[in-house]
């Protein structure tokens, strides 16, 4: 496998930690799973937004960089490790849920931290549109993600696509509108195929049948 460290990002329940499972066993990688459950601040956050969003906030980027340090040491015979979440995300998730000043400190504390870690050789981002990521979430039925607003995953949404066409990153831009990677082995092989090509800078879109 070319690519080392295989990056899986996308909305609220787009499907990531489902594609990170299935990769990680089809290749045999090491698996590095977001623990977002840890996050005593989350349903308390979805119940007042505005009074948790920055210990909320900090949080995550704490408990993801510390996750993240520990696996990701610069190591010639690294294994490969494929990740459920971009540490960017914690800053796309501020963007959106932190008021400008607050915003901005935590920019300032995340730039400092992202200089320490390395960034994926290659990004998956799920796309889907919000009905159906709000299928997905009612069917896994998280009490606290229960009343999520389509406002907010537009917004989570557009910051996401803002980003990923600013970056450099090789990206795989993948339409998951129909995808099943549980039940249909061919969307699995599309994207393993895809991984096995070598791909440019920018966005490489990938859709499904
Ligand atoms: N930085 C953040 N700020 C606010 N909420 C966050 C943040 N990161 C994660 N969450 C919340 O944590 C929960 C898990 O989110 P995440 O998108 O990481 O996983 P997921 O929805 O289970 O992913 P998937 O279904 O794609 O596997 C969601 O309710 C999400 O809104």
């Amino acid at each position: 496998m070319q690519y080392k460290f295989i990056t899986i990002e996308g909305n609220i329940g787009a499907g990531k930690t489902t594609l990170a499972n299935l990769l990680a066993k089809k290749l045999n990688t090491r698996l590095v799973l977001e623990e977002f459950s840890d996050n005593p601040f989350l349903p308390k956050f979805y119940k007042n937004p505005s009074q948790y969003a920055f210990p909320l906030e900090l949080f995550f980027m704490a408990e993801r960089f510390k996750q993240l340090k520990d696996v990701l040491q610069p190591d010639l015979f690294q294994q490969t490790t494929i990740s459920d979440y971009l540490f960017t995300k914690c800053l796309l998730f501020a963007k959106v849920n932190l008021p400008e000043e607050e915003f901005k400190l935590y920019q300032r504390l995340f730039d400092i931290i992202l200089q320490q870690l390395i960034l994926p050789d290659i990004l998956i981002y799920l796309h889907a549109p919000v009905d159906k990521l709000q299928s997905n979430i009612q069917k896994r039925q998280r009490d606290y993600e229960q009343q999520i607003p389509d406002s907010y995953l537009q917004n989570i949404q557009d910051t996401y696509l803002n980003y990923i066409q600013q970056q450099n990153l090789i990206t795989l831009f993948i339409d998951a509108s129909n995808a099943d990677f549980l039940h249909d082995e061919m969307h699995l092989q599309i994207i393993l195929d895809a991984l096995n090509r070598k791909h440019l800078p920018g966005i490489t879109r990938i859709s499904l049948p």
